[in-house]
């Protein structure tokens, strides 16, 4: 799997060769161990023996100390230096990756899914293949170079060293295969605890309002007692496996020992070979005896690989082999149809053009498909049928930048970053120079409110514009739409929640806006779209009315019915 993941996320060869590189060095640091020990044998034997010249001895273990120095530290690095590599891919494909999917792809599961990925199983994969791969990897080495030599010193001693491995080894087996259901089970039931906390914490002052707090403790309570018992049925299942697995060792460990010794007083045995075998065989079981810990490490990483892959392998908006321009910005939609996956919602066959330099109004009830024509004009989801051109370009076959580029989208919830009032409205043009920033916030009537502010453009925003009012975000999303200058502009029910005053300047600052292009609005308030030059009337899915504000009013249909319906909710306020 190490191998489909690193060719799969493209770590090239820079990233092999540094993973090789840690698993070779640490090998090495961990032979120099092996070898000062030897020496260090070979010293007492001379000492022993009443064999004075020990100098040849000392240089051996300085040469060797400052090599095991030298490798650790190298080791260290590179280790540090392929887990950096491996993340800095992971993330850097994924962000590429989902500029290019439609908007079916971003559920909310898969925003959750997508952080999680970004945030934890990359650094995961970083660490423990970076890490702890390299590490195992490099153990296992050793073990089989030590393994090798103690065989070759004597082969009945290495018979006994691993006559008890393979028992022990399907003991693990065996017992991690067991603890499998109670470990799903555990994090099912983690998983439950933490969502009801987090649902806990979010509704507080609901749960005040209701008086319901005491109802919820006792869920909290019975989630935290249930996971607190599935820990603790995983916790005896693993000491149980794990405490027969190092018992076998400490008994090979024991026969090793003892038949041994037999053979050193039946002189079948040297004291040296007896005491080599009983230093190395510690560091020949070393991994073996972290076999638990590398098989947790496998599974976590088999985890984080697949919840990468799947996100790396997701469908994406395909780009057309010979990109076509679009000379003119009329868009024509020619029998689109489209339903989502989930849901009963199914747009029908919908036909009609904006021209370029118009306005047109697309209403109906709330659900009847208005938003679902913009995400589809963006590509955000692909229509199943029928096809939808911007000056007779299929926009499958544009570049998919391209079409981007010639739209602006001035949306009812804003999203604002966290930084200065000057760098969100940037983000409309990133060329755009300070005093293109200012008179775009002067044509959409936003200048003077910033000025009035301490620090003026240099304001910083708080998360998505924590600090601002609806109107004031709507007039910075509509600056972005200027300083981007593109042909067609979207706007989505931008004056539902805004007061009077507000939604007086915004009017201004659309009309503003829609001099000269492709003006496409979605109004819940008839009265602002009552000048479009055409409005388009869905109801579930389908146009069932289109026309100049006064013919629909004539038509009698449901244009009509929705703004008698607005008007009389107008008399009942201000009687009210
Ligand atoms: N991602 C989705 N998956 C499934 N169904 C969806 C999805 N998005 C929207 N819908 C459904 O499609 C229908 C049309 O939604 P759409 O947002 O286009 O309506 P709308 O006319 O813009 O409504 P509103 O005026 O309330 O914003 C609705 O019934 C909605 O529930």
């Amino acid at each position: 799997m190490t191998k489909e993941l690193l060719s799969n996320i493209g770590i090239g060869a820079k990233g092999k060769g540094l993973l090789g590189m840690a698993i070779l060095t640490t090998a090495l640091g961990t032979l120099c161990n092996a070898g000062i020990m030897i020496v260090i044998l070979k010293m007492m034997e001379q000492i022993t023996g009443g064999r004075g010249d020990l100098s040849r001895y000392w240089w051996a273990l300085a040469g060797i100390t400052v090599f095991r120095m030298l490798f650790n530290s190298i080791s260290s690095i590179v280790r540090h230096f392929a887990g950096f590599e491996i993340v800095a891919k992971i993330k850097t494909q994924i962000i590429l990756r989902l500029k290019q999917f439609t908007l079916g792809f971003y559920s909310n599961e898969r925003m959750g899914e997508i952080s999680t990925v970004i945030h934890n199983d990359a650094d995961n994969l970083g660490g423990i293949v970076g890490h702890l791969g390299s590490r195992m990897i490099s153990d296992f080495l050793v073990a089989f170079i030590i393994g090798t030599g103690l065989f070759l010193i004597d082969w009945r001693m290495g018979l006994a060293m691993v006559s008890l491995l393979p028992a022990a080894i399907w003991i693990l087996v065996r017992g991690i295969q067991n603890n499998l259901q109670l470990k799903k089970a555990n994090q099912a039931n983690l998983a439950d605890m933490v969502s009801l906390f987090v649902e806990y914490t979010k509704g507080i002052p609901l749960l005040k309002a209701f008086t319901e707090i005491p109802v919820f403790k006792d869920r909290l309570e019975a989630s935290a007692v249930k996971f607190g018992e599935s820990s603790k049925k995983e916790a005896k299942s693993v000491a149980s496996y794990l405490g027969k697995y190092f018992f076998l060792f400490e008994l090979c460990y024991a026969i090793l020992a003892t038949l041994g010794a037999y053979w050193v007083f039946g002189n079948n045995l040297s004291l040296f070979d007896y005491l080599i075998f009983m230093i190395f065989c510690r560091e020949f079981y070393r991994p073996f005896a972290a076999l638990e810990g590398h098989w947790l490490s496998y599974m976590s990483v088999k985890d984080s690989y697949q919840r990468v892959a799947r996100i790396l392998d997701a469908p994406v908006v395909e780009k057309p082999a010979a990109p076509q321009e679009a000379k003119h910005f009329d868009i024509a939609f020619d029998r689109v149809g489209f339903s989502y996956e989930a849901g009963e919602f199914e747009l029908k066959n919908a036909s009609f053009t904006l021209e370029q330099g118009t306005l047109t109004a697309l209403v109906g009830p709330s659900g009847s498909g208005k938003t679902t024509i913009t995400n589809l004009m963006l590509r955000f989801w692909e229509p199943q049928s029928g096809r939808i051109q911007i000056g007779d370009v299929d926009i499958r076959r544009m570049d998919y930048d391209e079409l981007l580029a010639n739209i602006s989208i001035v949306m009812q919830n804003v999203i604002l970053f966290a930084d200065t009032i000057y760098e969100n409205i940037k983000m409309g043009n990133k060329n755009a120079t300070r005093a293109q920033v200012m008179e775009a916030a002067r044509k959409a009537m936003i200048h003077d409110f910033i000025m009035s502010l301490p620090d003026g453009y240099d304001t910083p925003l708080g998360e998505n514009g924590v600090g601002l009012s609806g109107g004031q975000k709507q007039r910075l999303s509509i600056a972005r739409a200027f300083l981007k200058n593109a042909p067609i502009v979207i706007l989505d029910e931008i004056t539902s929640n805004v007061d009077p005053l507000n939604e007086v300047k915004i009017q201004k600052a659309i009309s503003n806006l829609a001099a000269d292009r492709t003006v496409l609005v979605i109004a819940h308030h008839l009265r602002t779209i009552q000048n479009a030059d055409k409005i388009i009337v869905f109801n579930r899915g389908e146009i069932v009315e289109m026309g100049k504000h006064h013919q629909l009013m004539q038509n009698n249909g449901l244009y009509r019915e929705l703004w008698d319906a607005q008007e009389r909710a107008k008399e009942w306020r201000i009687c009210g």
